[in-house]
């Protein structure tokens, strides 16, 4: 396989968004009802029609029937035709396409879990067994191996149905000395097959609208109380007709999904019952009947693999609460709440430029008819309202924009700061799953997608509403049967535009995960250059990244290709609207029915409704992409840390007694992984406690639980006899101080690292820190001392300058209890032993609490209590002297470390810290 990127799980493909199952039930039982109400209405308005045209021929001769059948202008037997037509026809389309939707679902299903699988079989290094339900043995291949041969096994098909489906991707690594399929086959997948169906059934029913507009418009009304009605009602029952065919369609699929996922989320409870319940569901969807032959590897595992992107908190994995249009909306208005007074100045121009802009029209068609007729003055007033309504439109139309272009900054600083606040307060766990790149992703991308359509939304939204509520009267008011006619085209254009924008928003979310992976890509790079340097890897760094934005850029291309593909046929169907509205308006103004001024204001009233549903529908657009990122912003900025660190009892002193009571931990990421095993430790106020053992043993880990990083997942950390989760996490923090292995420094002055949190301090209290720190000198021999800056993650300074800085920061902190995680390890023996001396004296000056995680014998030695660790339990515990006498691990330790020091002496290049680490490593064994 060779590429390390190539077993990762992207995100957006495992990540379906569905509601849970009775609610996708819920909602195809009501599109299936609909539709039959629908078709029902459709057959009795054809019906009744004929009725009115003929009540006492209800069931007429053949000759009869033959007649009425062709009398397009008198007649409407051909309604009642087209409509039991499509009451056959459109149901039989929903079926087959549905069919195929399920096809594709299964497949599509499919393939995400091989995916899971494969990931999976990728992170354990001896591969994953796996089984068939016919209990065939089967083994992934390790990660060098090949890719898709994996996805192969997995779904374990030969000349399935489905083989050219959508799972034929998964496949797409299938053993080379096999050929392809060709892209004919490729292409006709189970999910085209569906799609070239419902677009059928969509040119149909635009086919059947059409011949009912064009009847409406030349059928001679013998009474026009109930025809023209029952025609609009046939008219607008196609419409619906068509754009449920579709919504069925989906909402089975969306059901089909809910069932697999239900499946999936079982099998991961389950193990192994609810593998074979998942397979079994998987065969079932299939329709191929081979349950058998789906393979599942560690449900489990798949489960927990495809849920890793999912936001977390200290206890788990968290479902995100899904952000549609409407809840965008309120959130969005919630928002701009303090705003309410520039919105209000906003909303009362905004009805002002609409009202404005309604009348013009009228004014352009009416000074046309005063030419005609020679009405001067009737004409010189018409142009002056024309001008005054043109410049109030421009007025308030400006002061408009002005309004809520300002609500919308307004409101992105605030989304801006809300977002940080709901990121920042996240439990140490979450940031274990997730890296900086997409966290900064959402700080810029996503807010910015969120917050960009309030800018101008609102407004427009309101105002081509009107604009569309007026237009759409008025054209009415001008001719209803040149509406009529018209109207026609314009469901089409709706039906396309709402396929258009659903499809896109899906496209979309998946564009945007990928910039943000290619931004965590990008960011994990940058924030690693030094190694990335050494290893030479900047093209495969350029490699992981260029992959991501060229996916992103495929998708962006090709939502661009169906985007001009949507406004092609929107604008095709628009100029047709034009054509009609001319031919038949000529039509009536020759036969002196409408003037031409009215039909010019008919005209451009029309042109209104079509800039105003294409501007409400740009709306909508970017609100479902709004919608989008808002899910990742607000499922952020609702989600409560499960660790509160204001919450619980405030600790104003600490004696400092620390105590681990069978203390069981394991991390999130990894939760088959032990970390601690049942841990009993005590240390009294004013001692010192240091933790030795093999590296991954759990020393830090220890050390995260008394900061309360994580909580344990048994057991307790008591402080003062308090259960550390009952104490107020800030007030306990300013009484600890810590120093831990990478120390973190931020892109300021040595001062303000120094003074990192610390609210007052005196000059002399910094020097004197970093004097006992060993620091002072160094920083003094910068050109600007204290005022140095140390650059990103302090780079500008070696490790032992890092490691002094982070000394003195704690130190200024004064605190009764000290964590050092091997606090010295970055030190050369000189600066160890001075900042050795002056942690002593600290810890001798004030009865301060110590924890000190190290593996140099000359830092343990003087412990109270020495706990050696190893693989999450205390091997032994005891102070040196005890621990020597005992000779067990400890005692040999040090035996081989005095060795060492001789060495040493005669040998000075040699890296003492990292030989004492090996030391214990091997003591261990
Ligand atoms: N955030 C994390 N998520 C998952 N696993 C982790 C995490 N941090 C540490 N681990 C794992 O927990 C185990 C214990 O790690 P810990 O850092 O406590 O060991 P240690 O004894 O301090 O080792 P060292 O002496 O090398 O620092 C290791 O196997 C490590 O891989």
């Amino acid at each position: 396989m060779g590429k390390r990127g190539a077993t990762m799980i992207k995100p957006e493909e495992t990540r379906v968004e569905t509601p849970p199952l009775p609610v996708a039930k819920k909602w195809y039982n009501y599109t299936c009802a609909a539709l039959v109400v629908v078709f029902l209405a459709d057959f009795a308005s054809a019906l009744s029609l004929y009725w009115v045209l003929h009540p006492t021929h209800l069931v007429p001769s053949f000759a009869f029937f033959w007649r009425s059948l062709c009398d397009f202008h008198k007649d409407s037997l051909d309604l009642v035709v087209l409509a039991l037509a499509r009451a056959l026809l459109l149901p039989g389309i929903a079926y087959i396409a549905s069919c195929f939707a399920h096809q594709a679902e299964s497949s599509a299903s499919e393939q995400a879990l091989s995916a899971a699988l494969k990931k999976k079989s990728a992170s354990k290094p001896n591969g994953l067994p796996v089984s068939t339900q016919n209990g065939n043995d089967l083994h992934t291949p390790l990660l060098g191996g090949d890719a898709g041969s994996s996805a192969t096994a997995s779904t374990g098909r030969r000349g399935s149905p489905l083989e050219n489906g959508v799972g034929s991707k998964a496949k797409e690594g299938d053993s080379e000395d096999k050929e392809g399929p060709g892209w004919w086959e490729a292409w006709l997948t189970p999910k085209t097959k569906k799609d070239v169906l419902l677009f059928g059934s969509f040119l149909l029913c635009t086919a059947f609208q059409v011949f009912v507009g064009a009847k409406c418009v030349a059928f001679y009304f013998q009474r026009e109380g109930l025809e023209g009605p029952l025609m609009g009602i046939a008219v607008l029952w196609i419409n619906l007709e068509s754009t449920l065919t579709g919504r069925l369609v989906e909402a089975y699929q969306t059901k089909v999904r809910a069932r697999f996922r239900d499946a999936q989320e079982k099998a991961a409870k389950e193990g192994g019952e609810g593998a074979r319940a998942a397979s079994a569901l998987l065969g079932g969807l299939k329709g191929t009947g081979q349950a058998g032959s789906m393979i599942l590897m560690d449900p489990v595992a798949a489960a927990r693999a495809l849920k890793e992107t999912q936001l977390r908190g200290d206890k788990g994995v968290r479902e995100e609460s899904d952000v549609g249009q409407r809840t965008y909306l309120l959130r969005a208005l919630g928002l701009a709440r303090q705003e309410i007074g520039t919105i209000s100045l906003g909303l009362l121009c905004l009805a002002l430029t609409s009202g404005s802009g309604l009348i013009l029209p009228h004014y352009q068609g009416s000074i046309l008819d005063r030419v005609i007729a020679f009405d001067e003055p009737g004409f010189r007033r018409d142009v002056l309202l024309l001008v005054s309504f043109s410049l109030a439109t421009g007025i308030f139309g400006g002061i408009r924009g002005l309004c809520f272009s300002v609500v919308g900054k307004r409101v992105l600083k605030t989304l801006q700061d809300k977002l940080f606040t709901g990121i920042i307060k996240q439990d140490v766990a979450y940031f274990d799953a997730t890296t900086s790149g997409e966290l900064t992703s959402r700080l810029t991308n996503d807010v910015g997608s969120m917050a960009e359509p309030l800018n101008w939304m609102i407004s427009t939204l309101l105002r081509s509403l009107l604009q569309l509520a007026g237009g759409f009267l008025l054209c009415f008011f001008t001719s209803w049967k040149l509406s009529m006619l018209a109207f026609t085209t314009m469901a089409p254009i709706m039906h396309i535009t709402a396929t258009y924008s659903r499809w896109s928003r899906e496209l979309n979310r998946k564009r945007y995960a990928l910039l943000a992976e290619a931004n965590s890509a990008a960011s994990e790079a940058l924030g690693n250059i030094r190694t990335v340097r050494a290893f030479s890897t900047e093209d495969l760094e350029l490699d992981k990244y260029q992959n991501k934005t060229l996916a992103a850029m495929t998708k962006g291309v090709t939502d661009a290709f169906a985007y001009s593909f949507a406004v092609a046929i929107n604008n095709w169907l628009d100029l047709g609207a034009s054509v009609l509205i001319l031919w038949y308006g000529g039509v009536l103004v020759m036969a002196g029915h409408l003037s031409i001024g009215k039909l010019i204001t008919f005209q451009l009233y029309w042109n209104q409704i079509q800039s105003g549903y294409q501007t409400v529908m740009q709306v909508l657009m970017s609100l479902t992409r709004a919608a989008g990122a808002a899910q990742r912003v607000l499922s952020l900025v609702d989600a409560l840390p499960d660790i509160d660190p204001n919450a619980g009892t405030m600790v104003s002193t600490l004696e400092g007694d620390m105590k681990l009571e069978d203390l069981h931990f394991f991390y999130q990421m990894r939760p088959a992984q032990k970390v601690l095993d049942g841990i009993n430790l005590h240390v009294a106020p004013g001692q010192v406690c240091a933790l030795v053992g093999r590296s991954g043993g759990g020393k830090s880990t220890i050390v995260h639980l008394l900061m309360r990083f994580y909580d344990p997942t048994g057991g307790r950390v008591l402080l003062d006899g308090w259960d550390l989760r009952s104490l107020n996490l800030r007030s306990v923090h300013r009484h600890m101080g810590v120093v831990a292995q990478d120390t973190q420094m931020f892109a300021t002055s040595i001062e303000e690292n120094i003074t990192y949190g610390v609210d007052s301090y005196t000059q002399d209290e910094l020097h004197e820190c970093a004097r006992n720190a060993n620091a002072h000198e160094f920083i003094l021999q910068f050109p600007d001392g204290y005022a140095t800056r140390v650059g990103e993650r302090g780079v500008r300074l070696s490790g032992g300058q890092r490691q002094r800085i982070a000394i003195a920061r704690m130190l200024l902190r004064k605190p009764k209890v000290l964590l050092l995680d091997e606090a010295t390890s970055a030190l050369d023996s000189e600066s160890e032993a001075q900042v050795q001396q002056a942690l002593d004296r600290l810890i001798q000056q004030g009865g301060r609490t110590v924890v000190l995680v190290a593996h140099r014998l000359s830092t343990v030695k003087n412990a109270d209590t020495i706990v050696v660790l190893d693989k999450g339990k205390v091997v032994e515990q005891g102070t040196h002297d005890d621990l020597l006498r005992q000779g067990g691990v400890y005692g040999k330790l040090v035996q081989r470390q005095l060795a060492k020091e001789r060495n040493k002496i005669e040998n000075p290049d040699v890296d003492g810290a990292n030989q004492a680490s090996d030391e214990i490593d091997s003591l261990l064994e």
